[in-house]
């Protein structure tokens, strides 16, 4: 079966399972580094095996508007293009859209917009997502969907929601009736939205639910919402979703938010920040966040994280790190991804390890009391 839910718990809601995919299993709870165009930036696929990724993100909207995914058709689908034969998923670009650019016009066929690149129109339906989607090969593939702005008024909420149903219904009917284009199998996830009003929120995800998708996404949140409202819709969805299904909290987030999140029952993350905050010279470590950029990691001769097996840290200083950073080195950018990347899945694989001996909570608080601090 595409999800196997290991086990629960006792003291949570915080679950361990495996994704069966047809590009490998993944053990959840996951997180997914950030491929956006196509490449996780800054690693190779031979760094990502490295720090055992098993699946990686790539977003629809980028690679339809460069290079285009019959361009990447033709070169046998995004697993052959990027070299990764691991597990991919892709996100079906509503969001893309408006977190680019001001939005052009959404209307009950799609939303139309214009390319951040050359400004040309285009015009996102659940069909076309979907065939680009195809086109890729992704593993798991995301609906179309509408992610309303924050804070959102109650009646822009329920329309949008509307929508989003509409359109998951239009995807479930065309994917129902095709056969993969590489003969690996995909799977498509609807994504629950809903804003922060609980009563559609429910409307949303019962309503996904009698269309029966293999996972549920929990959408609309990251956006803006104060923490405490992000944690308390995402716990509400998930006493709604099917136990027997993966739940995925989109775009979350920093350490202790994933730690949360698990806590509510979600299995997979995908986030921008540890590849981002990398490259900005910020890293993760057990004992806290460290700007490596700081006159203090001068001469320090320790890696960056004593307790991190990664290649970094087996390696490198903290004051050669920095020194890349003040040279602008891209080998600085390389090994600081290399070490958040590894950092956050060895934090899930912990989760995992301490779900299936039913303390995860009492890890989590022990753990958060590290990861949180800034390290001077
Ligand atoms: O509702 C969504 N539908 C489709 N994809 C999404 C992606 C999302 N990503 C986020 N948040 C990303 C937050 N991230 C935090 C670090 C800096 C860059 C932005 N919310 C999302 C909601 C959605």
């Amino acid at each position: 079966m595409f999800f196997d839910l290991k086990h629960t718990d006792v003291n949570s809601k915080a679950r361990a399972g495996v994704l069966n995919t047809d590009h490998g299993s993944i053990e959840t709870p996951i997180f997914m580094p950030v491929g956006t165009q196509g490449t996780v930036k800054a690693l190779s696929p031979r760094d990502l095996k490295e720090v055992n990724a098993s699946i990686i993100l790539g977003n629809t909207y980028h690679l339809y508007m460069r290079p285009g995914h019959r361009l990447i058709e033709k070169m046998g689908g995004l697993h052959r293009f990027m070299g990764w034969d691991r597990a991919i998923l892709t996100d079906s670009g509503g969001f893309q859209v408006f977190s680019l650019k001001e939005l052009r016009k959404i209307d009950d066929e799609g939303i139309l917009f214009q390319s951040h690149l050359d400004g040309s129109y285009h015009k996102f339906t659940p069909q076309l997502v979907l065939e680009i989607q195809r086109s890729l090969g992704s593993d798991i593939m995301m609906v179309l969907d509408e992610c309303p702005p924050y804070p959102s008024t109650r009646d822009y909420a329920l329309k949008s929601n509307q929508l989003t149903i509409d359109w998951a219904r239009q995807a479930r009917e065309i994917f129902s009736g095709w056969q993969p284009l590489y003969g690996h199998r995909q799977w498509l996830f609807a994504i629950v939205q809903g804003g922060t009003f609980k009563d559609i929120r429910e409307q949303s995800a019962r309503a996904l639910m009698e269309l029966d998708f293999p996972g549920y996404a929990i959408g609309g949140l990251a956006v803006g919402e104060p923490k405490d409202e992000m944690f308390d819709i995402t716990d509400f969805c998930t006493e709604i979703l099917p136990e027997q299904k993966p739940r995925y909290l989109m775009g979350v987030g920093m350490p202790d938010d994933i730690l949360e999140a698990i806590e509510r029952g979600v299995d997979m993350f995908d986030c921008v920040i540890p590849t981002r905050n990398a490259r900005n010279g910020t890293v993760f470590t057990t004992e806290g966040k460290m700007v490596l950029k700081s006159a203090r990691f001068k001469e320090d001769t320790k890696p960056v994280d004593a307790n991190c097996q990664c290649y970094t840290c087996k390696n490198f200083s903290r004051a050669y790190l920095r020194h890349l950073y003040n040279a602008n080195e891209i080998l600085g950018l390389t090994l600081a991804t290399i070490h958040n990347v590894h950092f956050y899945l060895w934090l899930v694989r912990q989760a995992r390890k301490a779900i299936l001996q039913d303390n995860y909570v009492s890890w989590k608080e022990r753990i958060l009391q590290k990861i949180t601090r800034v390290v001077e």
